[in-house]
């Protein structure tokens, strides 16, 4: 069994896996790191391998009390991706980036593909068939959208995430939550438009904390999977194995 743990900015998610079956998922905290572990080993203790992503403030060393019973991989740029990166600042590329155009590779081959990462930030990563890593975008998140407008206004109040009614905001919450919510929709719709108009053929992914409630709202055809990082981490872990 594997623990893979994805370190974001935001949240810990964590699952275990038996070859490519997810048993379960955990969210939790940085603060409750090494409790939760705790609590997962003792619940699943055939776990023999610890997978962790960090894109986060979370290093190694936050797990060295888990070195002496599993054997821990800290997944880097340096380990081997099934693609060419062609990104001109590997080295700065996020790993969670690396991670999910892994996983796209693995479970799209042959195929364009561009993953859309909707979380503390929203990252667009595109792969092409041939499978070079081309690089994208990133944008701010649902939630720091409207973390934003608050903390860099005297007026705007804080928002709790709503589905807008009205293209037309007819009042200062309405006018934050069309802004905030269509505004992502039409940029989300806007660079797969934009996309298309380079590349004829592409699969379009969509994960993150905000998958769901963006998926719905989306024009395109996409593949929703709120799980795509973790099990592209699996993933990523059993490919190093067979490479190293
Ligand atoms: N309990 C929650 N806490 C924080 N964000 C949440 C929660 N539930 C849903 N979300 C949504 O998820 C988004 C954050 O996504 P996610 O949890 O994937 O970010 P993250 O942990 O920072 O990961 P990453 O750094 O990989 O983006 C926010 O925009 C928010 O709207
Ligand atoms: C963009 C984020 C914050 C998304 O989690 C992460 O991938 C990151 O810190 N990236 C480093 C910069 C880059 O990917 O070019
Ligand atoms: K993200």
């Amino acid at each position: 069994m594997i623990l893979v743990v994805d370190v974001g900015n935001t949240r810990i998610k964590a699952a275990v896996f038996e070859g490519a079956i997810l048993l379960e998922i955990f969210v939790f905290t940085k603060i409750e790191l090494e409790k939760n572990i705790k609590n997962i080993l003792n619940k699943f203790q055939k776990v023999a391998h610890l997978v962790v992503s960090s894109v986060g403030d979370v290093e190694k060393q936050s797990f060295l009390a888990f070195d002496s019973v599993l054997n821990i991989c800290f997944v880097s740029n340096e380990d081997p991706f099934p693609f060419q990166n062609r990104y001109s600042t590997p080295k700065t590329l996020g790993i969670d980036r690396m991670v999910l155009a892994a996983g796209a590779v693995f479970q799209f081959p042959s195929q364009n593909r561009l993953v859309i990462d909707a979380g503390t930030c929203i990252t667009y990563d595109f792969i092409d068939h041939q499978n070079n890593y081309l690089g994208g975008a990133i944008t701010p998140g649902l939630r720091l959208r409207y973390e934003s407008l608050h903390n860099y206004t005297a007026k705007l109040p804080l928002l709790a995430l709503k589905s807008p009614k009205e293209l037309i905001g007819n009042s200062t919450s309405n006018s934050i939550h069309s802004g905030v919510v269509n505004g992502l929709v039409y940029e989300i719709d806007g660079f797969i438009t934009e996309y298309s108009t380079r590349y004829s053929n592409f699969i379009i992914i969509l994960t993150g904390g905000d998958t769901d409630f963006l998926a719905k709202r989306l024009k395109n055809t996409i593949f929703a999977n709120s799980n795509f990082l973790l099990e592209s981490l699996n993933q990523t872990f059993q490919y190093k194995i067979k490479n190293d």
